[in-house]
């Protein structure tokens, strides 16, 4: 089959401020987008396209093209507890639920049986990029990388850093935990792959000493690695850090002594953040991934999203399976959009988000948050084409045909098809997912 392809209808262009859809035609040779130009031209020369050898996907009236999801926060070794355990706030679920499963993973056919379950199921819901927490095992993490690359898709994937005694034994003593944390980076950069990268991954300030995360940030930056952790998430875990932490007063202040902010870094939740640290964040160009699900079920508290947004803090969004219920990042996006609407209803000064600006962030802004929206999330020349092909009446889809509609025009007809889709599609509505311009699902 051609390595050359066109895409020609409807295309989305995720901002957020400045959603847009255009009737366009697309190129992709060797998983870069060549060429983008509008529709009408496609038709005035598809003669010479068809004698250059590309091969022509039309997309029916009912189809469109959008940039593929990006989960920038999730735990792949979670997923056996995923709608399980969810009665208790963070510090306790970790010790009854998270640590005991966790530890499972230094069985590396367990945790090559889970993974690549893992992976398979994130694609299928569009996930085209995902920012992945492993565990502590270095041998049961590489498993996690092998299925990435197996199945093709885009991921930064952490081995789990923490050296501070837990109930469930689950920690590794320094010297160990420093020497397999530059194994991985070493053994993850050997398969030479471009889609899978290594990620520093201190798991969060009560698992890790300051003397290991100062190590970690050294580590980070020898090999230009991104670092992942996880931030002010729940009120009694912000008491527990700044305890431990007297000469700090903030919990970003501990993060950014260890120098973990000097690294292009990514924080999960930052629910209780104070505006000195919004400031810090943005000073630093720090990102946050705002989840939804695990931030209600696990009473954790409501992010004020908006409010990131307005201090120009970059923000994705991560569906942190287990402390999340659900795999999906468009259940994440309409989770984003209740949390922000709620913080609204409860007497909030910011406006809530809009589908539009959700959207964004489950695609462009997740880019932007992991340091990639050079590569991917704009549909542009020169971009890789991690892409999803939405079909709104595909075969048992939940949203059906009517024929009233108070769209004018075609541009708005094309608006009203994607809002259906942002508030009822679901993966069956994903009919094509690629990944640098490879298919890796396909149920047209
Ligand atoms: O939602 C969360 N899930 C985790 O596994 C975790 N570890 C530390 N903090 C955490 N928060
Ligand atoms: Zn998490």
């Amino acid at each position: 089959m051609s390595n050359k392809i066109i895409f020609v209808g409807d295309i989305i262009l995720p901002n957020l401020s400045n959603l847009k859809c255009i009737s366009a035609y697309l190129i992709v040779e060797n998983g870069l987008i060549t060429e983008r130009g509008a529709k009408d031209y496609f038709y005035k020369y598809q003669d010479n396209f068809i004698k250059r050898g590309y091969q022509i996907k039309i997309l029916e009236p009912h189809q469109f093209l959008m940039p593929g999801f990006v989960d920038c926060h999730t735990h792949a070794p979670q997923f056996p507890n995923i709608g399980l355990g969810l009665d208790r706030p963070l510090l306790e679920w970790l010790d009854k639920y998270t640590f005991p499963l966790e530890s499972q993973y230094s069985d590396e056919e367990f945790a090559a049986n889970v993974y690549s379950k893992v992976v398979k199921r994130l694609i299928n819901n569009g996930t085209t990029t995902a920012c992945y927490f492993g565990t502590l095992h270095l041998e049961g993490t590489l498993e996690l990388v092998k299925s990435a690359i197996k199945q093709n898709q885009r991921a930064f994937i952490g081995k789990v850093s923490m050296n501070i005694e837990n109930d469930a034994g689950y920690y590794n003593d320094t010297e160990k935990e420093l020497r397999e944390v530059k194994t991985f980076v070493e053994k993850v950069f050997e398969y030479n792959n471009d889609l899978v990268n290594p990620v520093i991954t201190p798991r969060f300030a009560i698992s890790c000493d300051n003397d290991l995360m100062k190590k970690l940030s050294v580590i980070a930056k020898q090999n230009s690695c991104l670092i992942q952790s996880h931030i002010s998430e729940n009120k009694k875990e912000i008491e527990y850090v700044l305890s431990t932490n007297p000469e700090c007063t903030s919990y970003s202040e501990v993060y950014g002594r260890c120098g973990l902010f000097d690294n292009k870094c990514i924080m999960a939740h930052g629910v209780h953040l104070s505006e000195e640290e919004i400031d810090m964040f943005v000073r630093k160009g720090a990102s946050i991934a705002h989840c939804p699900a695990s931030n209600t079920r696990l009473k954790s508290g409501l992010c004020p999203v908006r409010k990131l947004l307005n201090c120009e803090v970059k923000v994705g969004l991560g569906t942190d399976v287990s402390g999340g219920d659900n795999a999906s990042i468009l259940d994440a996006l309409r989770r984003a959009m209740d949390v922000s609407e709620h913080l609204n209803l409860l007497g909030g000064k910011e406006s809530a988000l809009n589908w539009k600006e959700a959207l964004y962030l489950a695609t462009l802004g997740g880019a932007r948050a992991l340091f990639i929206d050079d590569k991917i999330g704009r549909l542009e020349v020169n971009q890789e084409f991690d892409a999803l092909l939405i079909d709104l009446y595909s075969k048992n889809s939940p949203i059906d045909k009517y024929t009233y509609s108070v769209a004018h025009g075609e541009e708005e007809e094309i608006l009203e098809r994607v809002e259906r889709f942002v508030y009822l599609g679901d993966d069956r509505n994903i009919v094509q997912v690629y990944v640098k311009g490879k298919k890796v699902k396909d149920i047209l």
